[in-house]
């Protein structure tokens, strides 16, 4: 079960600003309200790098005696990569996908009985990031922290058991792979447990925190005017996504634009998150991702939004900070983060910035300007 993070963020997605939830299943067109601009907001070009050839994202076999050099490159050069043999069985991995399917089937007034609280984050509705969007998402979610008993518990009175059975099997084993993971990227910048305070092996990677976050996308009737889920970072230090047999996510690179993860079966997709950006002071930048959605397919994703232990204050380890580099960010707490997050969306890496003379990556100054910088 997803350890319970402090409530200092409310990004109060329900409060919908005009806009209706609907049964997605019941409109045959799309609603003005869900029509997007082609260019999104980003400037970015919409849509996938055309006719050139792409490359395709990192795939790491975590069986490969170079795992952690390579997931370092992928962490680097892309900030995402998909794993395979991570020995998360493939029937949980059904399980839960059968878990969420089972919930976003429900009529919509029943899943509305679970609806996430005006000030909450846990339960159903819009992506939480949505109030930061004049047009709706064409996407429903549910939030988990801690135990989903009581929510579960409002969806199926009689029949819950099974729900959050699963739910717990799979954020146990999602947090020991998290856990493993976070330390093959720390691994691979030369950092160990002395350098920093996090869950490691030897307390079977207990005490993080993390979220769980159901995703559904379904058909959609006009699905190039529509966003799944709009870009954004996760403000994790990794996030682990699985994804079904439906492709839909698309990861934004620098000099190429949107690259379409192809879903592969079995695997996992690690997004690098705000805390690992922060942590390696710009060297794992965190990875700008959005979904897309199809006109014949019901797309679901599940993703575990892993960060560190609540008290725990995250920033750039000296280690990486190398001679003639300041520390780019300030400390900064998981919750603290969410709260910013909620408040400020696309601006909170910058927020907790501390010298916007120091150029993006590692941190290099120039003379002039070093003393202004704290450390
Ligand atoms: C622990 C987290 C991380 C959250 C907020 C909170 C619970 C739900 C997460 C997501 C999941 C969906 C994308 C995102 C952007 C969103 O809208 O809600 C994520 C957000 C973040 O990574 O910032
Ligand atoms: O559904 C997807 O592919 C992306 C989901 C995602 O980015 C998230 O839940 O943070
Ligand atoms: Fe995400």
């Amino acid at each position: 079960m997803p350890a319970r993070l402090p409530g200092a963020f409310k990004f109060n997605p329900l409060r919908l600003h005009g806009k209706q939830l609907h049964d997605f299943c019941t409109l045959k067109e799309l609603p003005e309200t869900y029509a997007w601009e082609p260019v999104d907001c980003h400037g970015h070009h919409s849509g996938d790098c055309g006719t050139t050839r792409v490359e395709p994202v990192p795939v790491v076999d975590l069986y490969d005696p170079n795992a952690e050099r390579l997931i370092g490159h992928a962490c680097k050069t892309w900030g995402a990569f998909q794993i395979i043999n991570h020995e998360i069985p493939r029937r949980l991995l059904d399980d839960v996908e059968s878990a969420s399917r089972r919930l976003f089937s429900l009529p919509l007034r029943q899943k509305l009985r679970a609806a996430r609280d005006p000030d909450g984050v846990t339960g159903y509705g819009p992506a939480p990031i949505s109030s930061f969007f004049s047009k709706q998402m064409w996407s429903e979610g549910f939030t988990i922290f801690g135990s989903p008993l009581e929510h579960a518990r409002q969806l199926w009175p009689s029949n819950y058991m099974r729900f959050c059975d699963i739910i717990e099997e799979y954020s146990r084993e999602m947090q020991r792979l998290a856990g493993k993971l976070v330390w093959l990227m720390l691994g691979s910048l030369g950092i160990t447990k002395e350098d920093i305070q996090l869950p490691g092996p030897e307390a079977g990677y207990r005490e993080a925190s993390a979220a769980l976050q159901l995703n559904s996308y379904p058909a959609c009737p006009d699905p190039d005017r529509a966003v799944g889920l709009a870009a954004h970072t996760d403000s994790t230090l990794i996030t682990i996504l699985h994804q079904n047999g439906t492709g839909g996510l698309q990861l934004f690179r620098e000099g190429c634009g949107w690259v379409t993860v192809p879903p592969l079966a079995g695997g996992l997709v690690i997004n690098v998150g705000d805390l690992l950006h922060i942590l390696s002071n710009g060297l794992y930048p965190s990875v700008l991702h959005r979904a897309m959605v199809n006109r014949t397919r019901h797309r679901l994703s599940v993703a575990y939004l892993y960060g560190p232990p609540r008290d725990v204050l995250i920033s750039p380890v000296s280690k990486v900070v190398e001679p003639g580099r300041v520390p780019l960010y300030r400390p900064v707490s998981w919750s603290e983060y969410l709260g910013i997050k909620a408040k400020h969306f696309r601006n909170a890496l910058s927020l907790v910035r501390l010298c916007s003379h120091a150029h993006a990556n590692g941190g290099v100054i120039d003379a002039n300007v070093s003393d202004s910088c704290a450390r």
